[in-house]
């Protein structure tokens, strides 16, 4: 299966601080590999740096056989990159629909045009509908976004990205802030993405249980650097990776050991 995205000897620092360190990446299509590590491990920097909200100091990032090491975010959007905002693109005073809409218009060639034809809307609304019912909002879909629970904003937002043609969804923590109540929600939708197979995502989590459940790969990250990629059983039997989660490995590079 060919890669979807790669990162090459991929650095990034603040000040001093090393945070991302040398990693290579290769993320193959179709998949849905999970980002974790002990907090600070530098799972969300390198986030940022795939959807272009930071640049490396080092290396590169390749998108479809694309360097796209110096775009940024909107061109990378444009391309196919995705992230989930923590809510923050959502409209909260516009419709489920409503949202889901503009951000297929957004995808769409139609963009500038304040009067979109007719015709063009209805085939946006019935897409709208569509992309609702895949992400479980049938029956929120006249719901104005700021009346829902924060369940149903996430699964908003995996909506919009979709309808932005996302090829490549980041996702960091989607069960964040949800009541235990929704999660499976939330998991429904994922895997019902997955399925599909004609998207790639990458998560970070932290319910471990959810992350075996769900992911075709693990990639482990400690201090900045990549420690343990692979089969997910396999990754958290490793000793190393057992390690750093018990936080006996503290700041010593990973590399030497
Ligand atoms: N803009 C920044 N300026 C300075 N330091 C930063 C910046 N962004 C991140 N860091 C530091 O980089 C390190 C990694 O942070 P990051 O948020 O990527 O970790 P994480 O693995 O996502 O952690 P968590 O699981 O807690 O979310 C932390 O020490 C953080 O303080």
């Amino acid at each position: 299966m060919p890669a979807i995205l790669t990162t090459n000897q991929l650095c990034v620092s603040f000040g001093e601080h090393q945070v991302i360190n040398d990693v290579n990446l290769c993320i193959e299509r179709g998949k849905l590999v999970s980002i974790i590590g002990p907090n600070g491990a530098g799972k969300t920097t390198l986030f940022n740096l795939i959807s272009g909200q930071i640049k490396p100091t080092r290396g590169d990032i390749s998108f479809n056989g694309e360097t796209v090491t110096k775009l940024p975010v909107p061109m990378r959007v444009r391309r196919g990159i995705g992230r989930s905002f923590q809510l923050t693109n959502i409209f909260p005073e516009l419709t489920v629909l409503e949202n889901i809409r503009l951000s297929l218009q957004a995808a769409g060639k139609d963009y500038y045009s304040i009067f979109p034809k007719l015709s063009l809307r209805r085939r946006q609304l019935t897409a709208a509908d569509e992309l609702a019912e895949k992400c479980m909002l049938s029956d929120k879909k006249e719901v104005f976004a700021q009346h829902l629970a924060h369940g149903d904003k996430r699964k908003l937002e995996i909506a919009m990205l979709l309808a932005l043609k996302t090829e490549l969804l980041l996702l960091d923590e989607p069960t964040a802030g949800i009541s235990v109540d929704d999660i499976p929600a939330i998991l429904e939708v994922i895997e019902r993405i997955k399925s599909e197979g004609r998207h790639t995502i990458v998560l970070i989590e932290h319910k471990m249980e959810m992350v075996l459940h769900l992911s075709d790969e693990l990639i482990v990250l400690f201090n900045g650097e990549l420690l343990a990629k692979g089969d997910p059983k396999e990754i958290i039997k490793d000793e190393r990776v057992q390690t750093a989660y018990l936080g006996g490995m503290h700041s010593e590079s990973i590399k030497s050991g």
